[in-house]
């Protein structure tokens, strides 16, 4: 049985905090028009798939419209469409993402967002913004157990499925062919391109010819300003994958990107030295 609109409120907790103003300063290279409805999850109508998972994890939703159910099923074009949002950190892609997600929710589709369960920062039940904003959301290992998480109904009535973290995904490219083409789902996919290396990401770079819309964002440089097109790590560590935020990776422009790196690698090798010196000491 579905849960009563009051009772599914609850299971949305806490409620969107407002879109940042900060998102707004994020300027696509290449622009396509969002949906001009703001932020109101106030009353999502929250479709309760799987009754023997806690609340509030399964998070499928959609507002309720004046279509049935059905109408609004049969409302998805038998093909499907990717929307690709890449970026470094702190360039808004979540923001951007969950934007998107309630546009398409607010014109009465069903919506479910997945994100990467490597990524435990803010917990598992939910997408979280650098700024606080946050959604409902499963987190998985991989997107091919998403089908049978959600279970096969439930999976049918889906329009739209939003992916954050994206590069974290391997089965990515096979997941939004089989969604988009043969599903007729609307995939949003939000990650990195680059690592902290400026080496393409996961497999975010290889559904670019998927797409029907990609969009770049970027950032603030926090050394200058401008506009940050790279993600710089402050840390020593230097496996591809390193969950952290602000304590670990830094937004730069292109100048502060090259002259970070020689710092970073100075340092290194100046802590290396002093490392091997200390050694030869005793
Ligand atoms: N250097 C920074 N450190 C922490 N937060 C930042 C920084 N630069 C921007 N932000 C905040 O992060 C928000 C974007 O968050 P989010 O959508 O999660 O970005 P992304 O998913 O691209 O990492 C911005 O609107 C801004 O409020
Ligand atoms: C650059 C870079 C990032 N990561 C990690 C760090 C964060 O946990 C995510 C990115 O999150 P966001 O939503 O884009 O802010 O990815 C990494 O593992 N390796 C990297 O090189
Ligand atoms: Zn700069």
């Amino acid at each position: 049985m579905l849960p009563t609109i009051s009772s599914m409120k609850s299971l949305i907790s806490p409620p969107f905090s407002p879109i940042s103003h900060h998102f707004l300063k994020t300027k696509p290279f290449a622009f396509f028009s969002l949906p001009s409805k703001r932020f109101n999850l106030s009353n999502p109508k929250f479709l309760h798939t799987n009754p023997s998972m806690p609340s509030p994890t399964p998070p499928i939703f959609s507002i309720p419209s004046r279509q049935s159910h059905t109408e609004t099923t049969q409302s998805s074009s038998p093909c499907g469409e990717v929307h690709v949002i890449v970026g470094p950190m702190f360039a808004g892609k979540t923001t951007s993402l969950l934007r998107r997600i309630q546009a398409e929710s607010n014109s009465g589709r069903t919506v479910a967002v997945i994100k990467s369960n490597k990524d435990t920062r803010y917990g598992l039940d939910s997408i979280v913004t650098h700024d606080g904003m946050k959604l409902p959301c499963w987190a998985l290992e991989n997107l091919s157990s998403f089908r049978q998480k959600i279970g096969k109904d439930a999976y049918d009535q889906l329009d739209v499925i939003g992916i954050d973290e994206a590069q974290f995904f391997e089965d990515l490219y096979d997941f939004c062919c089989e969604a988009a083409d043969h599903d007729g789902k609307t995939v949003i996919v939000a990650g990195l391109d680059g690592d902290y290396l400026r080496r393409s990401f996961g497999s975010v770079l290889d559904i670019i010819p998927l797409a029907n819309t990609v969009m770049k964002l970027t950032a603030r440089c926090e050394l200058c300003g401008k506009k940050a097109l790279f993600t710089l790590r402050k840390t020593d560590e230097k496996q591809t994958e390193l969950i952290g935020g602000a304590d670990v990776y830094m937004p730069v422009c292109r100048q502060h990107y090259v002259s970070g790196q020689v710092v970073i690698e100075t340092a290194r090798s100046v802590l290396e030295s002093q490392k091997l010196q200390c050694g030869s000491c005793t």
